[in-house]
């Protein structure tokens, strides 16, 4: 699986963003590792603390998949009618990175935010997550 594929994955997740208040649309592509992607995308909700992100679409249908290892993931994200490359690369809120570290490597896995196929940057989660509290904290 090359980045690039995995880019096309998260572009087409974000086909299927469920975003009637913000008009913005995200998708998101996770990958296992053994190989599996799963594609999640924005989901908003009139009361709008129920509202989910592309990225914990994405995680919450992988653990619901009995999946616990997770090597990367893509995020693409942009107005409503955007297409690649005309916005800016969209990074995890807060919330997303939090569930990234409860299953996540913090120095192995990958986060990629994508504009196109060709145009993207890969931080690590330490980076988007620095001084993280997380389950190495609570279970020494
Ligand atoms: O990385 C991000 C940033 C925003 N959103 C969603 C949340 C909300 O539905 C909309 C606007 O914030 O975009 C995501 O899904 N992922
Ligand atoms: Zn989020």
């Amino acid at each position: 699986m090359t980045d690039k594929q995995l880019i096309r994955e998260a572009f087409i997740a974000r086909e299927a963003s469920y975003a009637p208040y913000s008009k913005f649309h995200v998708g998101a592509a996770l990958l296992t590792k053994k190989g599996d992607i799963y594609r999640g995308c924005n989901v908003e909700i009139a009361g709008q603390s129920s509202s989910n992100c592309a990225e914990r679409t994405a995680f919450f249908k992988a653990i619901s998949n009995e999946e616990k290892e997770f090597e990367a993931i893509v995020i693409v994200g942009g107005p409503e009618g955007t297409l690649q490359n005309e916005y800016d690369y969209c990074a995890p809120c807060g919330v997303c990175r939090q569930v990234m570290a409860e299953f996540c490597d913090l120095k192995e896995f990958r986060v990629i935010l994508a504009r196109t196929e060709e145009d993207y940057k890969v931080y690590s989660l330490e980076e988007l997550l620095p001084l993280s509290f997380a389950r190495k904290d609570i279970t020494k």
